[in-house]
């Protein structure tokens, strides 16, 4: 069995001695009782990266992540990281397509292949994040959707690719920040659609960790991290109190 992955993204919060201050509470919080099936996943800004990799050192189970990257290997790309420095400022992985990079910033599905492929070359543990709209829901259109983004953004990557580099992130667009939670029949159906899918593009498809997203708290965590299919989280905005991730982590 993988290990469940609680990981926290803290998008564009904290200065560098919050994101410090956060890790340094959570890690004190929950090392002692971090179940062996656990791994915690930090996802801080990346002016934090360094900072919040000090306070991870040597903890056993704490992964440091970058939210993004570019992928190239170096040149004039203005304002952007890639994957060499992530690894450099101690992160194992990286967030490829959150919602926000799709639809805030318009990044597109042939682009976001690109990130997955270049990310695992260079040695990152990627997580596809994928999810329908409300708009898209309404319209019955949600297997369509996570199928599409699935095939899109793992085309260019091996299908024999080992299960322990890739993980997928279901987020539904309508549940990110919004308090609104999917239940978990929804949670369910989409995670087994997901699962599906893997198995098909994937020789380890069965193995690839797929993890819930959007409006996480510590009083749905135990409910939905206890779902066949959901083998992990991906938190916001309540990863950015230690006591409340602590209690996610814990769940
Ligand atoms: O990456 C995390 C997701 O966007 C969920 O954010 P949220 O927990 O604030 O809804």
């Amino acid at each position: 069995m993988p290990k469940k992955l609680m990981a926290a993204n803290w998008k564009m919060f904290k200065t560098w001695e919050e994101a410090r201050q956060t890790a340094r509470e959570l890690v004190v919080a929950v090392r002692n009782d971090l179940p062996d099936d656990r791994e915690v996943l930090l996802c801080p800004p990346f002016t934090a990266l360094r900072g919040v990799s000090e306070m991870l050192m040597q903890q056993e189970g704490f992964y440091l992540g970058g939210q993004d990257f570019y992928p190239a290997e170096q040149g004039a790309f203005t304002g952007e990281i890639n994957p060499d420095q992530l690894l450099d400022a101690g992160c194992s992985y990286a967030l490829v397509g959150h919602s926000e990079r799709r639809h805030v910033l318009g990044e597109k599905d042939d682009f976001l292949a690109s990130k997955v492929a270049f990310g695992l070359q260079k040695g990152l543990k990627v997580i596809l994040c994928i999810g329908e709209t409300l708009q898209e829901r309404k319209h019955g259109q949600v297997q369509e959707v996570l199928h599409a983004q699935l095939e899109h953004g793992l085309k260019h990557i091996s299908t024999g690719i080992s299960a322990e580099h890739l993980a997928v992130a279901y987020e539904p667009v309508w549940a990110i920040g919004t308090g609104e939670t999917a239940g978990p029949p929804e949670i369910q159906e989409a995670h087994d659609l997901v699962r599906e899918k893997l198995k098909g593009i994937l020789k380890q498809g069965e193995a690839i960790r797929i993890l819930y997203g959007g409006s996480v708290k510590p009083e749905n965590t135990a409910s939905i991290i206890s779902l066949d299919n959901v083998e992990g989280v991906l938190v916001g905005g309540a990863s950015l109190n230690a006591d409340k991730f602590s209690q996610i982590v814990l769940a």
